[in-house]
């Protein structure tokens, strides 16, 4: 993808303090997410191909990768002076892990500002996302808000989630089965990282409120300046752990099918994916074997960067006895 700054973006002043610019990151340790599952390859005009990195437990593809790669293959279709505002995508059909994703662009319209494309991911010869991208031109306005940041402990004074696996694995009362689950959990070789506000405790009884709030950001280095990709790992990252926000008030029930039916996203400013985000979850409703989420992705300065809604199908069953994870 072309690189290409909002106002504001690399080299602003907003951007000297920013942790990226200091030797923190290791340059050389690149994003998996930019050198492979972002990186699609053109087939033909419109047409792309996506590989996988990472799957989930469930075998079949994770939404985010179809979501951020659809967002690729559309913003490759729109000239460097647009970016996107916002994405609707519904998750029509599972994805199939053992073949790659194609992806078809529709140039639906292209207008004096803003451009709309349609993206149709496929596999098998069939429609597993349908997705519809938007894309701006910068244009400022008067009229400027936004909610306030939550007040929560800073990264470097939070574990990882590795961490905490470690911290339960060295329990000794840990039940064979947890340890298992445990061990499998850290085996996933997710691109994200991940630092819980509240770490899950670890023998969960009672019921929780549907919200959860975590930093995260893309594993490796991505560098400054292409806010298109930024975006494109945004969407990838937002749908990772979502849909459990809606799961936490029922620790006596567990999922026996979950996965997400549609997933939107709005872009608000400008941010870097590599550098720690905060993701605020909320889920404000759940019935019908459906629930819904809500997020928000804040920069660690305070600034809203990216909002998110997703519905998804949650199909549980009680458990036995009390989730020890
Ligand atoms: C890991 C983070 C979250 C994610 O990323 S999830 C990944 C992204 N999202 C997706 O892959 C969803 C893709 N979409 C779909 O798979 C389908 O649209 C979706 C959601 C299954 C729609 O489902 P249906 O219309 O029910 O489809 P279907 O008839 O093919 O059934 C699929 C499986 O569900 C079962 N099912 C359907 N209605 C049911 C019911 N009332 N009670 C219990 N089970 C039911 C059905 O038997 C089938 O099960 P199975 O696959 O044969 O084991």
């Amino acid at each position: 993808m072309s690189t290409c700054n909002q106002p504001g973006g690399a080299g602003s002043p907003e951007d000297e303090n920013s942790e990226s610019s200091a030797a923190q990151y290791n340059q050389d340790l690149k994003s998996v997410l930019v050198t492979s599952v972002l990186n699609l390859e053109k087939l033909d005009v419109d047409l792309y191909r996506g590989t996988h990195h990472w799957v989930p437990r469930t075998q079949r593809l994770f939404g985010g990768q179809i979501v951020g790669q659809a967002l690729v293959a559309a913003a490759n279709s729109v000239s460097d002076n647009l970016f996107a505002h916002s994405l609707h995508c519904y998750f029509v059909r599972a994805g199939d892990p053992k073949v790659p994703v194609l992806y078809q662009v529709d140039r639906t319209r292209d207008g004096r500002s803003f451009t709309v494309r349609s993206v149709k991911a496929i596999q098998h010869g069939q429609p597993i996302l349908i997705c519809q991208a938007s894309f701006q031109i910068v244009q400022p306005s008067p009229l400027q808000h936004q909610f306030t940041m939550p007040v929560v402990p800073q990264p470097e004074d939070l574990l990882t989630v590795e961490e905490l696996i470690h911290l339960y694995l060295s329990k000794p009362d840990l039940a064979e089965k947890s340890r298992q689950g445990l061990n499998k959990l850290l085996a996933n070789e997710v691109p994200i990282e991940i630092k819980p506000v509240q770490p899950p405790h670890f023998q969960r009884i009672a019921g929780a409120e549907p919200k959860k709030l975590f930093w995260v950001r893309a594993r490796g280095y991505i560098g400054e300046g292409n806010m298109k990709l930024h975006c494109c790992v945004a969407a990838y990252v937002s749908d990772f752990a979502f849909l459990g926000t809606a799961l936490l008030p029922y620790p006596n029930f567990r999922a026996q099918f979950s996965a997400s039916l549609d997933h939107a996203m709005w872009f608000h400013t400008i941010f870097r994916s590599d550098e720690w985000m905060l993701y605020e979850c909320e889920s404000p409703w759940a019935g019908g074997s459906r629930g819904l989420v809500q997020g928000r992705l804040w920069r660690r300065d305070g600034v809203l960067a990216a909002s998110c809604s997703q519905e998804g199908v949650l199909r549980v069953k009680p458990v036995a006895e009390p989730s020890k994870l």
